[in-house]
C-alpha cells in the first residue's frame, strides 16, 4: 500500500528541518501543545492537496523570518515515486513526481491519496452540505474519472445560468440551451456519485455494526441529488424554480446543492449522538470511503489523525485501530502524552510501531 518511507520538511511552520523514516503502519506523534505535531500532518496533506487542511493562505506556512518551504517524500507501494512541494513567500509554486512538475495538484491528490480526521472533521454532522459534499466527492473523484470533467463543466454552466438569471429582460427561454447542458451534465455527476455512495453506504452500516451504541440508535446515510427525486425530471424542476431563482440571482436546484443526509432516531445525528459517538461516527464514514475506496481503485490512504484519541473511550479506539489495521493503511496518529496514546492505541498483529516526539518544531524518533 502506498506509504511514505521518507519525510523532509523544511521551514513549514514552527518545524525548521525535519527528516524523518515513518513506519509503513502505525505512526505516533506526541508532544506539548505548540510543539508542532499538527503541522507535521499540514505538511503531509500539502503533498497530497498542493495546500494545508488549516488554511488557504500558504504564507501562514512558511516559516516566520523564513520566504519558502519544501515539503519532499518518498513514497513506497505498488507504484514507488517521489514527491515534493515548494512554496516561496512571492507566490512562486514548484509541485515535482520523480522530478517532473506536476501538471495539477489533482495529479498529486491521486498519486498520494490522504484522509485527515481532525476536530474540523466534525463539520460533516455540525455543518451545511458542503462539507459533506468534499467528503463523498474525495471518493468520486478518486473512483469516476468522469467525474472531474463533468463537475468542471457544471460548475462553468451555472455561473454561466447565473449571471443570465441577473439580466433584466431575461425570459427562460434564454436559458433553456443552458439547462439541456445542466440536465446533461447534472445527469453524470449524479450517476458517478450514486455510484460511488451506494456501497459507501453499505459499508458504513456495516462498519457501525460493530460499535454497541449503534444496537440501539437507528443510523441512517441518504443521498440527495439536489433536487426533489419524484415524478418531475430535474430539466422540469430547473424550469419551475426559474421566477425564484431569477428573484435570487442564482440557481438554486442541482448537484452543486447534493447532500448526505446523516439522521440519528430520525433526527439531524449531530442532535442526538454524544460527542464521542459523533466521533464514532466519522471515523466510520471515513474508514468506509477508505473501504470503497481500496475495492476499486486497490490501493489505501494514508491517515493522518490529528488528536485522535481525545473523546473516545478506550472501545472505539480499539475498534477503530483494527479498521485501519485490516485496511492496511499508513497512519500518523498524534496526541499529547506519550503513555497514554501508546497505551490507548492497542497494537494489531504484525504492526510496525514508531512513536515520534516533536519538541519545539523539532522531531526526533523515540522507538
Ligand atoms: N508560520 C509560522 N512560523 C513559525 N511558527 C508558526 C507558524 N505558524 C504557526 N506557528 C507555530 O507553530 C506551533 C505549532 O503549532 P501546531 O498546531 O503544529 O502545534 P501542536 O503540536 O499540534 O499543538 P496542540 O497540541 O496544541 O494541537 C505553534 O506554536 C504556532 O504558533
Amino acid at each position: 500500500m502506498p506509504h511514505l518511507s521518507n519525510l523532509k520538511v523544511q521551514q513549514f511552520r514552527n518545524l525548521g528541518l525535519v527528516d524523518i523514516t515513518p513506519s509503513p503502519t502505525l505512526n505516533l506523534v506526541y508532544g506539548e501543545n505548540g510543539s508542532g505535531k499538527t503541522s507535521l500532518l499540514e505538511a503531509i496533506s500539502v503533498l497530497a492537496h498542493c495546500r494545508s487542511f488549516r488554511t488557504h493562505k500558504y504564507r501562514r506556512l512558511i516559516q516566520d523570518t523564513t520566504t519558502a518551504f519544501t515539503v519532499f517524500a518518498t513514497v513506497e507501494g505498488s507504484d514507488a515515486f517521489k514527491v515534493g512541494v515548494q512554496r516561496e513567500w512571492s507566490g512562486k509554486s514548484t509541485a515535482k513526481l520523480d522530478g517532473l512538475s506536476a501538471k495539477s495538484s489533482a495529479q498529486l491528490a491521486t498519486n498520494l491519496p490522504v484522509q485527515i480526521i481532525d476536530a474540523h472533521t466534525f463539520a460533516l454532522l455540525e455543518g451545511g452540505s458542503k462539507a459533506r459534499r468534499k467528503f463523498f466527492d474525495w471518493l468520486v473523484f478518486h473512483v469516476k474519472h468522469e467525474f472531474k470533467t463533468a463537475w468542471a463543466n457544471y460548475v462553468k454552466c451555472v455561473k454561466q445560468r447565473n449571471s443570465l438569471l441577473r439580466h433584466d429582460k431575461i425570459a427562460y427561454s434564454d436559458l433553456r440551451p443552458w439547462d439541456e447542458q445542466i440536465a446533461g451534465l447534472a445527469a453524470t455527476i449524479d450517476e458517478c456519485r450514486v455510484e460511488c455512495i451506494t456501497p459507501l453506504i453499505q459499508a458504513f452500516k456495516a462498519l457501525m455494526g460493530e460499535c454497541k451504541f449503534a444496537d440501539n440508535v437507528d443510523l441512517t446515510l441518504a443521498y440527495q441529488p439536489g433536487w426533489k427525486e419524484g415524478e418531475l425530471s430535474f430539466p422540469k424542476q430547473l424550469e419551475q424554480a426559474f421566477a425564484r431563482d431569477r428573484k435570487l440571482g442564482y440557481t438554486i436546484l442541482g448537484p452543486h446543492k447534493s447532500d448526505l443526509k446523516i439522521t440519528a432516531n430520525g433526527s439531524p445525528a449531530v442532535e442526538v449522538l454524544s460527542r464521542g459517538q459523533q466521533k464514532a461516527v466519522i471515523n466510520a464514514l471515513h474508514i468506509a470511503e477508505a473501504q470503497v475506496y481500496k475495492t476499486q481503485i486497490g490501493r489505501t490512504p494514508v491517515f493522518l489523525l490529528d488528536d485522535m484519541p481525545s473523546e473516545l473511550d478506550a472501545n472505539h479506539i480499539a475498534i477503530l485501530s483494527g479498521w485501519l489495521s485490516n485496511l492496511g493503511a499508513q497512519v500518523f496518529v498524534t496526541g499529547v502524552d506519550a503513555n497514554k496514546l501508546a497505551s490507548v492505541w492497542p497494537l494489531q498483529k504484525n504492526e510496525a510501531i514508531k512513536m515520534f516526539h516533536v519538541k519545539q518544531g523539532e522531531v526526533t524518533v523515540s522507538q
